[in-house]
């Protein structure tokens, strides 16, 4: 790949450029397909909505193994139930996410990204020249192991940001053990398979997502399509404003707000694990001219240091090996996706 300019800050975030009642400068214009009709009437996926307690229990039926493979194979992606955390607690995850949001620049500024690193507090990177810069300010944490954590970008308002992220934290480290060793029983494998791959010192790191209301959101998007490289990403949607939308089959399709779930999609990473039976689906955000919006995105990425690649027991001669091994995915990502390209294409055989 060609070398990629490094990281740079542009001037303003999203929410600066509301306060100083600037035009929208023309870097914020679309110009993908689709261009001018973003704000288009889509239809709602019929997203699979899996039950947790079900699925981590041994009495796991084959009906239950089978709709939970079959979600991950058709959309890519579900809607989790019953995974642990009460309603009242997502909302406390929500609330202080919003409360950050609504800060004044000058304190978010304090948890500002710096120069060539994408953790902290700010707008969408410029990485690649001519880039469409994305309707969203975001802080970017990492969340786990707890050593890797790097508390000067963690935000100490509100008060309670950061023993609600650390508890929020634990919650996912064991659901996503839950949805790895389900994904491998659903295709009849050992339940490690996916795990052991995944690894020991894998990182959780956060995105939270906040989109202000937009002037043309017919022409202006909040996240480009992409998929993620991730293994998996576990996202908990705004309570009340949608924006996600999914493709399949050349179509966008909204995704439903369930307040009590976790929307889970599959990541590059374990597509190619999975020799491509699970789909890393396309995915792209919407604004709306009426109301914020914010989003947590988790995304679980595997150790940096082992290779990734098919798990024994989905090659065979009816599914010949589509991927190549791949190692440290994370790191390139980045840059094919401001380049609307997709990083998997790297790495197919
Ligand atoms: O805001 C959302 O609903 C999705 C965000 C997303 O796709 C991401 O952060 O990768
Ligand atoms: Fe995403």
């Amino acid at each position: 790949m060609e070398a990629t300019p490094k990281p740079e800050a542009v001037s303003k975030t999203v929410h600066e450029l509301i306060l100083s009642g600037e035009d929208l400068p023309e870097k914020y214009i679309y110009k993908g397909s689709d261009a001018g009709l973003l704000d288009a009437p889509r239809p709602y996926m019929d997203v699979p909505v899996i039950d947790m307690a079900l699925l981590s229990s041994p009495s796991t039926t084959t009906q239950q193994l089978h709709d939970f493979r079959s979600a991950l194979t058709h959309w890519g992606c579900f809607q989790v139930i019953n995974h642990g955390m009460e309603a009242k607690f997502l909302d406390q995850v929500r609330d202080a996410t919003k409360q950050f949001f609504a800060l004044s620049p000058k304190t978010k500024n304090k948890y500002m990204r710096e120069d060539g690193s994408i953790e902290g507090y700010g707008n969408d990177m410029i990485v690649a020249e001519h880039q469409t810069l994305d309707w969203t300010d975001r802080l970017y944490l990492t969340i786990s192991p707890e050593h890797r954590r790097q508390l000067k970008f963690w935000p100490e308002n509100p008060e309670n940001f950061r023993d609600i992220l650390h508890e929020y934290t634990m919650k996912l480290e064991d659901i996503s053990r839950v949805m790895f060793k389900a994904m491998a029983r659903s295709l009849n494998l050992e339940e490690n398979s996916f795990l052991d791959m995944y690894g020991e010192d894998a990182t959780l790191f956060a995105r939270f997502n906040f989109y202000p209301p937009c002037p043309s959101p017919d022409r202006v998007i909040a996240i480009k399509p992409h998929a993620d490289g991730t293994a998996i990403t576990i996202l908990l949607q705004d309570k009340q404003v949608e924006g996600l939308q999914f493709m399949k089959d050349n179509q966008w399709y909204r995704a439903p707000i369930i307040p009590e779930a976790l929307l889970i999609n599959a990541g590059d990473q374990i597509e190619i694990m999975s020799n491509g039976i699970f789909k890393s689906p396309l995915h792209r955000v919407v604004t709306n001219s009426e109301r914020e919006r914010i989003s947590v995105a988790v995304f679980c990425i595997p150790n940096t240091k082992k290779e990734i690649e098919p798990v024994d027991g989905v090659v065979d001669e009816k599914r010949p090996r589509l991927y190549k091994k791949v190692k440290d995915y994370a790191s390139i990502y980045f840059q094919y996706y401001q380049r609307g390209r997709r990083p998997i294409e790297g790495a197919i055989i």
